[in-house]
């Protein structure tokens, strides 16, 4: 908390430094890696030792900030190399940056009924989007008679995707996940509530954590009751972005995304007859002559729609143009009704 610097500090490195960063600025001593994010500021830190970088600043969790000792409002955030963000839960249509310069996103899910893949198309195209590599987790093998067959679902998602099914709890994480977690390397572990997120996070510590933050903030039991997204370095090196409220998460300008995620649809929707074809009644479609051939698979299809509506409605909103803002919802939200909850 307090301004004097650790004197056993980690170094550039040890907090994530990369040539991309290294390119924009002339000298690094001031440069300091925000770990923390509360509404009166941003803890960061560097070779210079812990500073408050001012909320107007506008760092997010993750951000290199070129720290100003003198003025420290005139501190200035280094450009990002991925950026997640999302619409902010509730009414408003704010977009929420929730991390930056992430390396790679774990998409966890679990071998139970909680496995969908929707949701995990969802979790992917924004992960691409945000520019980071996905990987897609599986756990609780052991609780599934057929996680082979979980295991080839996950496949058809992306062949860009790696899938890793693993037993959180015991040793397999840390050999399983060692390739995207090495020192230095940022990673964020995102999924629905119990799938095993913090179980994979303690088996990668292997100990007490590096304490980049408070003792008081060190124990874990109702963290996410905290308003505060924050960073921490595991044993191992790699930092982990611990992120409350992300089960809220919902698409924003994510079509580069889905774009990439169902680059074969949208290949084939370019060749429809009209060019607004909402693959319904009209003639020419694509999309329909595909269906009817049996070379796609409609229930993709059908997901890949309601991403895209989801992605459409959220970012128009956003940008503020009118819309019948209710109706659309509500068609979006019958149509993951339609789908499963997850959708
Ligand atoms: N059988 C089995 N149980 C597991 C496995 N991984 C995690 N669990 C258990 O699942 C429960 C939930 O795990 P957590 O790590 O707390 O899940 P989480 O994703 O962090 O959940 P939230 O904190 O609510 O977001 C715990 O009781 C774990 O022990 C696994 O591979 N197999
Ligand atoms: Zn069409």
């Amino acid at each position: 908390m307090s301004d004097t610097p650790v004197p056993t500090g980690p170094t550039l490195p040890d907090l994530g430094w990369q040539a991309f960063f290294a390119d924009q600025v002339a000298e690094t001593t001031r440069a300091v890696r925000v770990m923390e994010v509360h509404r009166s500021g941003a803890q960061a830190h560097g070779p210079m030792g812990e500073v408050r970088v001012p909320p107007s600043v506008n760092a997010t969790v993750g951000d290199w900030v070129v720290f100003d000792p003198d003025l420290p409002s005139n501190s200035t955030v280094l450009d990002r190399f991925s950026l997640i963000k999302r619409r902010a839960p509730g009414k408003g249509h704010e977009v929420q940056a929730i991390a930056a310069n992430v390396d790679t996103v774990f998409v966890v899910t679990s071998a139970t009924r909680e496995f969908n893949v929707a949701r995990l198309e969802r979790y992917v195209a924004l992960t691409l989007e945000a520019g980071a590599e996905a990987v897609i987790v599986i756990t609780k093998p052991d609780l599934s008679e057929d996680v082979a067959t979980l295991e080839a679902a996950a496949r058809t998602i992306s062949d860009q995707v790696a899938v890793v099914t693993l037993d959180a709890r015991g040793p397999e994480p840390r050999d399983k996940l060692a390739r995207w977690c090495a020192a230095g390397r940022t990673v964020v572990f995102l999924g629905s509530s119990g799938v095993g997120k913090s179980t994979l996070v303690n088996a990668l510590s292997d100990g007490p954590e590096i304490a980049t933050q408070p003792a008081r903030e060190a124990d874990h039991r109702g963290r996410h009751t905290t308003t505060h997204r924050q960073m921490h370095r595991l044993a191992n090196g790699a930092l982990v972005v611990d992120t409350p409220g992300m089960r809220e998460l919902q698409l924003t300008d994510t079509a580069g995304g889905l774009a990439v995620l169902f680059a074969d649809l949208e290949a084939l929707a370019a060749t429809c007859k009209f060019r607004d074809c909402a693959h319904a009644q009209e003639p020419g479609c694509a999309i329909k002559a595909a269906l009817a051939d049996g070379e796609i698979d409609a229930k993709r299809v059908e997901r890949w729609q309601v991403l895209v509506a989801e992605d459409t409605f959220n970012t128009q909103s956003l940008s503020g143009r009118r819309w019948d803002e209710k109706e659309r919802a509500e068609g979006i939200r019958d149509r993951r009704a339609r789908l499963g909850k997850g959708g």
